[in-house]
């Protein structure tokens, strides 16, 4: 049996829209959900087998892009919101009933991606969202009990669905990590 990566993406990548003006993601309470309004397309969107992303039940990845956090708005049930780890470099804004994260933001100046906001684009019903185009931190989905001996399999199958399998971020964001780095030691000029 094909192993299941996300269920946004195990059927194949459905293309974007280029004039796609944002949406609404919604958490999964039947009751009074969070809502957050996301102007503007998704960035940099990608699979995240990383430990602290949200992944809906069962999926052994997340889908996770960036927005600028100016164009993130709570727009209903704020107080059910609370920070997952305040200490993480991404402070994740989830529902305290369900779960969802809704929002993660980097509060640190300093970071490389200081002003983006991580959001899962499947909370919106919306169409026309960029699709992931990447799969990062892909070792990582072992730290969450995934079997090492699996692993040919989901490379295999994240190359099929042209999701190029990364154990980091992918080599333009890791570049651009490594930039910003030099330029704030003076290693690079700014
Ligand atoms: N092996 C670790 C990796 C966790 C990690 O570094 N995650 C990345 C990517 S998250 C979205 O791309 C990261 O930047 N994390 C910062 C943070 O989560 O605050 C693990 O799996 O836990
Ligand atoms: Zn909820
Ligand atoms: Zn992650």
């Amino acid at each position: 049996m094909t192993v299941s990566i996300h269920p946004s993406v195990d059927s194949g990548l459905k293309p974007g829209r280029a004039d796609f003006e944002g949406g609404t993601l919604t958490c999964k309470c039947a009751h009074d959900p969070v809502k957050v309004a996301i102007k503007g397309n998704v960035a940099h969107n990608h699979a995240c087998g990383c430990t602290k992303c949200w992944k809906p039940g069962g999926a052994v990845f997340s889908v996770v892009g960036v927005v600028p956090r100016e164009n993130v708005t709570v727009i209903a049930h704020p107080e059910k919101l609370y920070i997952v780890d305040p200490n993480a470099t991404i402070q994740r804004h989830a529902c305290k009933e369900c779960g969802v994260h809704m929002f993660g933001r980097i509060e640190n100046k300093s970071h490389p991606f200081y002003g983006l906001d991580f959001i899962h684009t499947e909370l919106s019903s919306d169409d026309g969202w960029a699709p992931p185009e990447f799969a990062a931190f892909v070792s990582s989905i072992i730290e969450s009990g995934f079997p090492p001996s699996r692993m040919g399999e989901v490379r295999s199958r994240l190359k099929e669905l042209h999701l190029e399998p990364y154990d980091a971020l992918s080599p333009p964001l890791m570049d651009a990590i490594a930039t910003h780095i030099a330029k704030a030691s003076g290693k690079l000029a700014a």
